[in-house]
């Protein structure tokens, strides 16, 4: 059984459209969507948590149908987001009580130790925290009903350096048990790096690479050669060619390897691409197209 699956998952807006996605991630998996600011990522959390309305789509949360039973896959899902918008006037402290009532399995233990984990002052209205502390009391709440599937909008964004290595070192407490997985939105390489198996690139609402994070390391690779034959200029897995002096960027070495070999071609230098070059690249895809 899949943690989550979208089908065909759209909404159009007067500007901007996302979708149709598709997707699916697996239990004991953590998910890193990246992709330039305005591709869609946060609307991807809004539109999963019903915060927007969908114009298509289906989709299972562990199993059940996510158009129906919402309040019973509601609370296995934990959300950093946005939901509580109507109650920011509220203490910490009542914000958590609030929250509690939603969910049989709420655990107040579990968020007295980590309010002082991080440092929270339970009787501030939410409205007056800063910016970095709001993102700690969001990712806090979202924990404490013990989800299995979480959902983090840049969780970190603003948060100061103890805290973020806090947050990653929770993340992957949380998934200590096999059963929970995570997406994760982000824009902060290593945490990419050292948290997600899986990375998906939204550019423009659309899903348009999607890959494990190890294929990476085998796959991608700047290759200098000692010409740019015909069949390596239009081979579909040469993202970029560069003239002076000959040089391809493939996001599959072995087969381009194969063309060369066929070919005759020398190979002067090969050169893995590191996860943030590869990153870039695709964020970046469209300008870097030839
Ligand atoms: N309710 C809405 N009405 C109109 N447009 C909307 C609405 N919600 C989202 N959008 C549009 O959807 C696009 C994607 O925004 P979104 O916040 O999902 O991007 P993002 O990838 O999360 O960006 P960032 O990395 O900057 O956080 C934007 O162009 C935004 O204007």
């Amino acid at each position: 059984m899949h943690a989550l699956e979208v089908k065909d998952l759209s909404r159009s807006f007067r500007k901007f459209k996302i979708g149709p996605l598709n997707l699916t991630v697996e239990q004991g998996s953590i998910t890193g969507l990246v992709g330039a600011n305005g591709s869609g990522k946060t609307t991807f959390f809004r539109l999963l948590m019903k915060v927007l309305k969908k114009d298509s789509g289906q989709g299972k949360v562990f199993g059940k149908d996510w158009s129906k039973n919402e309040d019973e896959w509601k609370k296995q899902v934990g959300y950093a987001g946005e939901l509580l918008s109507g109650y920011h006037f509220l203490t910490i402290r009542k914000l958590a009580k609030l929250i509690s009532r939603w969910y049989p399995a709420w655990d107040h233990e579990q968020f007295e130790q980590l309010s002082r984990r991080y440092d929270i002052d339970l009787d501030e209205k939410y409205e007056k925290c800063s910016k970095g502390t709001k993102k700690k009391i969001d990712f806090i709440l979202s924990l404490c009903h013990h989800p299995s599937l979480l959902l983090l909008d840049e969780p970190t964004a603003g948060v100061d350096i103890v805290s973020r290595r806090k947050m990653k070192e929770d993340i992957l407490t949380f998934m200590e048990h096999e059963e929970k997985s995570v997406i994760l939105a982000t824009h902060t390489i290593d945490e990419v790096h050292q948290l997600c198996d899986e990375i998906k690139v939204l550019e423009s609402g659309k899903i348009v690479h999607s890959f494990n994070k190890d294929d990476i390391y085998e796959s991608w690779a700047r290759i200098w050669v000692s010409e740019l034959s015909d069949n390596l200029k239009h081979h579909p897995n040469v993202l970029k060619l560069e003239t002076s002096p000959p040089q391809i960027v493939t996001n599959h070495r072995a087969s381009i390897e194969a063309v060369l070999q066929t070919e005759n071609l020398t190979v002067y230098q090969i050169h893995r691409l590191s996860l943030e070059e590869v990153l870039e690249y695709l964020i970046d895809y469209k300008k870097n197209a030839l």
